[in-house]
């Protein structure tokens, strides 16, 4: 049995989890953490468990193996330092990043057994490694933009999946994303320029998650596309990578290497 704590347990996420983790065959659940201050601390964490709510983060990780993570950017960089501390394995799933979170994040993987992927479904880590083929088979008579949508609490954007797709597509043609990228236009932009890689981002309703990677050029476009009509993808995707990350060498790893893609 793999024991897991499951951090942001009252979010969308973290509700998924739990379900999912309750139900699975190798997988124990052994706390729930959220943040100090919720109005759910003391509540059970779900149905088929008697694991309650806790903001105790020293006394949660104590006991887990691994800890799953899909809360808020601050949260995660904080327990990454934490759960190193301790040498519980983390999985974060967690979006919206800084430069600096994420060297934080790499400097606790230095000493811990780190996962990290801003989509944990298998659909998506394949488009990742799709588009970096079909970018690298293209040239720039092909403009690369990037297309997603999301429901309307969703706080950050780019989305995670859609600077992952970005990034294979920049890998693709051997550019570095940062010198290519155009987030957002508005106004007199000028003509798009040559080899760029744009984003574009819908928020609205209950869309779970909708990404396009497009290649558009005279003639004809190519679209790579995938749609998440349920979240237990991502659960399904973060248990596989929680029992995968037990016992492997500290590091920071992705979804790419959990899945062997
Ligand atoms: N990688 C992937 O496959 C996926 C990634 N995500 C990402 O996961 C994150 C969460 O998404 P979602 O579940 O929809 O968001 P929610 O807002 O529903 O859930 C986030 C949860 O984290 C809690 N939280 C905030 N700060 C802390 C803290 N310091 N300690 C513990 N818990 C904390 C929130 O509590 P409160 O509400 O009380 O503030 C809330 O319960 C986002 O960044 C999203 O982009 C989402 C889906 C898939
Ligand atoms: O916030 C969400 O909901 C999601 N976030 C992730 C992202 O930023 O790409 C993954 C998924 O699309 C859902």
């Amino acid at each position: 049995m793999t024991n897991i704590l499951v951090t942001g347990a009252t979010g969308r996420m973290g509700q998924m989890l739990i379900g999912h983790i309750v139900a699975h065959p190798t997988a124990r659940l052994t706390g729930a953490l959220e943040r100090a201050g919720s109005p759910r601390l003391g509540e059970m964490a779900g149905p088929g468990t008697d694991v309650r709510i806790t903001d105790d983060m020293a006394a949660a990780l104590h006991g887990a193996d691994v800890v799953i993570d899909f809360t808020a950017p601050a949260a995660s960089v904080a327990l990454a330092r934490h759960a190193a501390d301790v040498g519980v394995a983390h999985i974060i799933g967690t979006t919206g990043f800084s430069e600096d979170d994420l060297a934080a994040i790499a400097a606790a993987g230095q000493r811990n057994t780190i996962v990290r992927a801003g989509n944990m479904s298998l659909g998506v880590n394949l488009l990742v490694q799709l588009t970096r083929k079909v970018a690298a088979a293209l040239d720039e008579e092909y403009d690369i933009e990037v297309i997603e949508a999301h429901h309307r609490h969703k706080v950050d954007a780019p989305s995670g999946t859609a600077l992952m797709l970005g990034e294979a597509a920049a890998e693709g043609r051997g550019v570095a994303l940062a010198d290519v990228s155009d987030r957002g236009r508005d106004g007199i932009t000028g003509a798009r320029e040559r080899g760029r890689i744009g984003f574009a981002a819908i928020r609205g309703g209950d869309i779970i998650g909708e990404h396009d990677v497009l290649f558009a050029a005279d003639g004809e476009r190519i679209t790579l596309r995938h749609v998440a009509s349920d979240r237990a993808v991502f659960a399904r995707g973060a248990i596989r990578a929680a029992l995968w990350s037990v016992g492997k060498p500290h590091g920071e790893y992705s979804m790419i290497d959990v899945l062997g893609l």
